[in-house]
């Protein structure tokens, strides 16, 4: 624990003043949504120390500034800096311990009890566990929270995780929004009572423009740019106004009739500015000095290169908080767990049951004109396997109509002559045609289902051709071929064992694509990737985090799918086991990585689901999972082998059924595309997600 601590208070660097004692300064910042231009020439600075109010209407920009302010969002142009640096600069901890923030949305886990939101974010500022809880004792008295063990999610759980790690600047989005009388007073206490030290600085945006008479200093913001900041008395007594609401709309007003060609004086009162976007300015040029303003000199900043190496390397804290952090919210959905557990074991069990195997009762009309009961006719019959082929005897008539009907899947017909032709075709030499006809099985086949027809030809075939109790008709057969046993799998291989491997590694992927897909969708959208960003998390980290925990999970669905396959439905396995497990294991991560990319590059839950979903179809289909590669016409069979299950299906196939290693090209192929996807996946997601913040 102490330990902990120590390692935590050696990496908070000493309070930096800033520039000019301002712990936050922005000059000339511009960001845009698309066409959307929110924040224009915006010029901001927060004192050291001291509390900033940041009012304005809804939509003029104020949570955009500070998003830019705490580095999740990129400005377009101009320059910030925040305790000394820029944001998300080598080595600054802003992102980081340095900054608390609390957005707009409540950005916590809805899995979370109060003690897990502010652990969680405890181990990523560092903090031993003894500071957190002595943290969490203080804030949970001060916030009148309810018991530490409640799932709470509320603004003052949010509040709570944002004062935490005591942090140098709190920047807080409408802390006070609902919130009851007496506590937003306690709150308002709390945040003069943190400046007076002078080493902690806060921002706080508010509807409530009265109670922002309490800030040391207060910014009013419209249409993207601040009309004025000051100290409230003095802004009040310059425009003569008896409130700070009634200044705020004098110099609306003011701004209005001025135009747009206004900024604002640090000290209070609007001042000439530099060109807005209003005015149609070359958004090329340099902004700062490039107004008819004062040039400021802008500072330089450096950072040794092992600064910028540590600063891009993941901290296993944060991999370890966020990989805890997952485990506590499976903990906390056990129905969940089971389900992803189990999902993987139906679906392998109802592909085993319902894929490849024999088809039951398929109904065939016999028309059989031998009426003797020792006829080869009925001898022939009787030999049919009776569980999948249902003989109905009826006359030629019906049993066309039936077939034509739908009702059976075959005609077999016998001549009235069958067994005296089928004789005389064995016994003499040269026959007449009508002999060799009357003397041989009609079957009229529905094609309609290739499958049932494909089986009824081999039932047929079985029963017909090689009958050693029946040695007329064996004595019959010309073998030109006979098929020796297989140098690979078995005589009894069927449909299902060529489909297994592809369909193992599909469902691994699918499963892990869609146990990812939407996590950083849901994350985004509520505001938990953000607020973890602020908090110092990386992409990096966020990326490697979810992977190491989503393995988990895979690993326990590959066992049961192992044990299920090979046990139960016995697909025979001939090869080495290691290697089948981490091939499937090294699927089920490319899945995951494929998620992140999902997850990373969409917002939306739908989109992010039908990107998911789209794409199952076409890859299992070009796959060569359920029909052979060799059948994929080319051009279409470059794109089929460059996917991550084709080659991958085909060294799963050779590993269980030809027993073949790595050493062979068929099967580390496999492994060689599935890890090359694998990197290649990784890298997008942490690179998407890296640009989107
Ligand atoms: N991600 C986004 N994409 C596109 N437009 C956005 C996005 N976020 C905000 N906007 C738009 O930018 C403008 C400024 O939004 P912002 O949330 O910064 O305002 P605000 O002053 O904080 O308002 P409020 O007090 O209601 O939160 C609004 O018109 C908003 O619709």
């Amino acid at each position: 624990m102490k330990q902990g601590k120590m390692k935590a208070d050696e990496e908070a660097p000493p309070p930096s003043p800033g520039l000019g004692g301002s712990a936050i300064r922005c000059r000339e910042v511009c960001r845009s949504y698309g066409e959307l231009k929110v924040l224009s020439n915006l010029n901001l600075t927060v004192p050291q120390g001291q509390i900033y109010g940041l009012l304005g209407p809804s939509g003029c920009g104020k949570t955009t500034l500070l998003k830019c302010i705490v580095g999740t969002l990129k400005i377009s142009r101009g320059h910030i800096s925040v305790l000394g640096k820029p944001p998300a600069f080598p080595g600054h901890q802003v992102p980081g311990r340095m900054v608390g923030y609390m957005p707009q949305d409540l950005a916590l886990y809805n899995e979370f009890t109060i003690s897990d939101t502010l652990t969680f974010f405890g181990r990523i500022h560092g903090l031993s566990s003894t500071d957190t809880q002595a943290r969490m004792d203080f804030l949970v008295d001060f916030l009148d929270l309810p018991q530490k063990s409640k799932l709470v999610r509320n603004l003052r759980v949010s509040l709570g995780a944002a004062l935490l790690q005591n942090p140098q600047l709190l920047i807080l989005d409408e802390p006070t929004v609902g919130v009851d009388p007496v506590l937003r007073a306690k709150i308002w206490q709390h945040l003069v009572e943190i400046v007076k030290t002078g080493k902690v600085s806060v921002v706080i945006t508010t509807h409530y423009i009265e109670e922002a008479r309490q800030a040391n200093v207060v910014g009013l913001m419209r249409n993207g740019r601040l009309l004025a900041e000051g100290h409230p008395e003095t802004m009040m007594k310059q425009h003569n106004a008896p409130t700070l609401e009634k200044a705020f709309l004098q110099l609306c007003e003011t701004s209005d009739q001025v135009g747009s060609k206004h900024s604002t004086s640090p000290l209070g009162g609007v001042l000439e500015c530099s060109q807005s976007f209003e005015s149609g300015r070359d958004e090329s040029l340099p902004i700062l000095g490039a107004g008819s303003g004062p040039v400021e000199e802008l500072p330089k900043y450096s950072a040794d290169w092992k600064v910028r190496v540590r600063h891009v390397m993941p901290k296993w804290r944060n991999i370890a908080a966020l990989i805890i952090k997952t485990t506590v919210r499976m903990k906390r959905m056990p129905g969940s767990l089971c389900f992803q557990f189990l999902l993987p074991v139906i679906q392998i069990s109802l592909m085993c049951l319902c894929i490849g195997g024999d088809p039951k009762g398929i109904q065939v009309a016999v028309v059989n004109n031998e009426t003797s009961s020792s006829s080869y006719s009925q001898s022939l019959l009787s030999f049919l396997d009776n569980s999948s082929v249902q003989q109905v005897n009826l006359s030629h008539a019906e049993a066309f109509a039936g077939a034509y009907n739908g009702e059976y899947w075959a005609v077999i017909g016998f001549g009235k002559n069958f067994t005296s032709y089928l004789t005389k075709r064995m016994i003499q030499r040269q026959v007449s045609k009508e002999v060799v006809d009357g003397g041989s099985v009609h079957v009229w086949l529905d094609l309609t289902n290739q499958q049932i027809a494909m089986m009824l030809q081999k039932k047929l075939a079985d029963a017909f051709e090689v009958q050693p109790e029946f040695p007329v008709v064996s004595s019959l057969q010309i073998y030109l071929l006979f098929f020796e046993e297989p140098i690979y799998g078995s005589m009894n291989s069927d449909f299902t064992t060529f489909v297994t491997p592809g369909a193992v590694l599909s469902i691994t992927f699918y499963l892990a694509v869609g146990l990812t897909a939407l996590s950083f969708v849901i994350e985004r959208k509520e505001g938990l990737m953000d607020r973890c960003w602020v908090a110092g998390v990386s992409s990096l980290e966020t990326v490697l985090a979810h992977l190491i925990s989503q393995l988990f999970v895979i690993s326990i669905q590959v066992i049961l799918l192992l044990l299920l396959m090979l046990l139960v439905f016995k697909i025979p396995n001939e090869g080495s086991l290691v290697l089948v497990i981490a091939l499937i294991g090294l699927q089920g991560v490319t899945g995951i990585s494929f998620g992140l990319v999902i997850s990373s590059a969409i917002d939306d839950e739908q989109n992010a689901n039908q990107a998911a979903l789209g794409i199952f179809y076409p890859n299992l289909i070009v796959s060569g999972i359920i029909w052979p590669v060799e059948c994929i016409p080319y051009p279409l069979r470059y794109i089929s082998l460059a996917l991550p299950q084709t080659y991958a299906s085909e060294a799963l196939r050779c590993i269980m059924y030809r027993g073949w290693g790595l050493s062979r090209m068929m099967v580390w192929r496999g492994f060689a595309v599935t890890l090359g996807w694998n990197t290649f996946f990784v890298i997008l997601a942490i690179v998407i997600l890296k640009l989107r913040t």
